[in-house]
């Protein structure tokens, strides 16, 4: 059943072919993807393991091998103890300069502080502050905000050139080593010099803007869930050294990197689903064109913003795949630092809502933009909050 798709000369993404009717089991696929599935025990408020079939049916149906992103290969640098090459002020040996908390000028790190540093994570402690953390994540968000502006942005026309994406890359590997050009490029610097956060997911949310700006549509989900994995997945992987795992955490590092990414596909099939009709004005149809001919559709369907039963019922599907990705988040979120957990349940529980919003919209996703209200984003918190404070427990995965 499985098949592969080349995506572009470089990048070439393994698995099965979406299907309507395909059956929730493949042993083909299982052999490929083991996965473990978490879940919340009600009465003691802890995470158990179980092995869940039908979710890894699933994955097989929809999962994907993610050897040739070099996944492994990421999370084993931003895992590691010794800091990452890319970040090369850890290599400099200069007693002179001490980072200091919150500094957002070019930091160089003395040769005592990043012994501290390298021991920090990996010990896992003293742990960062909730401050720094949250530094560090503001400064990834506006880094990857900046990135998008380039391609979606007001002056995005001008922009958008591929000369100004290789101009931006080269800029991402000066923050990384350490000579921002501005002041919210320093606050980056900062932060890969504080946590051991890796270059590549940055470089691959660039080559995912690449990927937009000469792609309008999207043949198959292989396809569309390399472009989630460019611009959204990376935001997970990019995030996880800063929110930190819990060290009593029996998880793999592994899989929780796969949740934390999933999280991202997910985010980001919900933002396609909300937009359809807003993409669609633009010219773009980020819907996988085989699953839409399933359904007997078309772009001109898209186009026309036709809501009749063939769309409903294939908005059904495309909402249950993006709730699968959800599901499989969720059990890498119990998985986080304590710290870290709620604001990741919060986004993820608030995601998980625009979908809910489709379907009270009866899946008119054409004319109306599907919208969260304000009490139900307050009434989500506290659920949020019962959540993150779920205790992980059980066997090492
Ligand atoms: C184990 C586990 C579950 C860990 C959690 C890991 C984690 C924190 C994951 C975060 C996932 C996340 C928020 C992904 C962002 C997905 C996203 C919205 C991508 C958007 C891309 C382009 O889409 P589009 O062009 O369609 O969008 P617009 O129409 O332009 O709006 C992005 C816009 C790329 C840029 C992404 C951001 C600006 C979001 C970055 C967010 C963070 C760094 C904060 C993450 C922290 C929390 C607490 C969610």
């Amino acid at each position: 059943m499985c098949s592969s798709v080349s995506i572009s000369s470089t990048c070439l993404v393994w698995g099965p072919q979406f299907r309507r009717s395909a059956s929730s089991s493949s042993s083909s696929s299982s052999s490929r993807t083991q996965w473990h599935i978490l879940s919340p025990s009600s009465s003691t408020g802890s995470v158990k393991f179980i092995n869940n079939e039908v979710s890894s049916g699933l994955l097989s149906k929809w999962g994907f091998s993610h050897e040739d992103l070099h996944l492994r290969d990421i999370v084993d640098r931003q895992s590691s103890s010794e800091p990452s090459s890319n970040n090369s002020l850890f290599t400099k040996d200069d007693d002179e300069n001490v980072a200091r908390e919150g500094d957002l000028s070019l930091i160089l790190l003395s040769s005592t502080k990043l012994t501290s540093v390298v021991a920090a994570f990996a010990l896992n402690t003293p742990r960062p502050s909730t401050l720094e953390r949250q530094r560090a994540i503001w400064a990834i968000y506006v880094w990857c905000r900046r990135t998008d502006e380039l391609v979606d942005g007001p002056n995005a026309d001008c922009l958008s050139s591929v000369g100004v994406l290789d101009r931006w890359e080269e800029r991402l590997e000066d923050i990384f080593n350490g000579r921002p050009y501005d002041v919210l490029d320093a606050a980056l610097t900062d932060t890969v010099h504080e946590f051991p956060i890796d270059i590549k997911p940055f470089k691959d949310m660039i080559e995912g803007m690449r990927l937009d700006t000469r792609k309008s549509q999207y043949e198959n989900f292989q396809e569309l869930y390399l472009y989630c994995y460019y611009v959204a997945g990376t935001v997970g992987l990019m995030s996880v050294p800063v929110m930190g795992i819990a060290p009593e955490s029996p998880a793999s590092v592994h899989h929780i990197y796969d949740a934390a990414l999933y999280l991202g596909i997910g985010n980001q099939l919900t933002n396609i689903l909300r937009d359809v009709g807003e993409d669609a004005s633009r010219g773009r149809v980020y819907l996988p064109q085989d699953e839409l001919a399933q359904f007997g559709l078309c772009n001109e369907d898209v186009y026309l913003r036709k809501v009749n039963d063939g769309w409903r019922e294939f908005m059904k599907e495309q909402i249950t795949r993006a709730r699968f990705y959800f599901n499989l988040a969720e059990e890498g979120a119990y998985h986080l630092d304590k710290a870290s957990r709620w604001p990741v349940w919060s986004a993820l529980m608030l995601y998980k809502k625009i979908l809910d919003a489709i379907e009270e919209n009866d899946y008119d996703n054409l004319t109306r933009r599907a919208y969260v209200g304000r009490t139900k984003k307050l009434l989500m918190l506290p659920l949020a909050y019962s959540r993150s404070i779920a205790v992980p427990a059980g066997p090492a995965v």
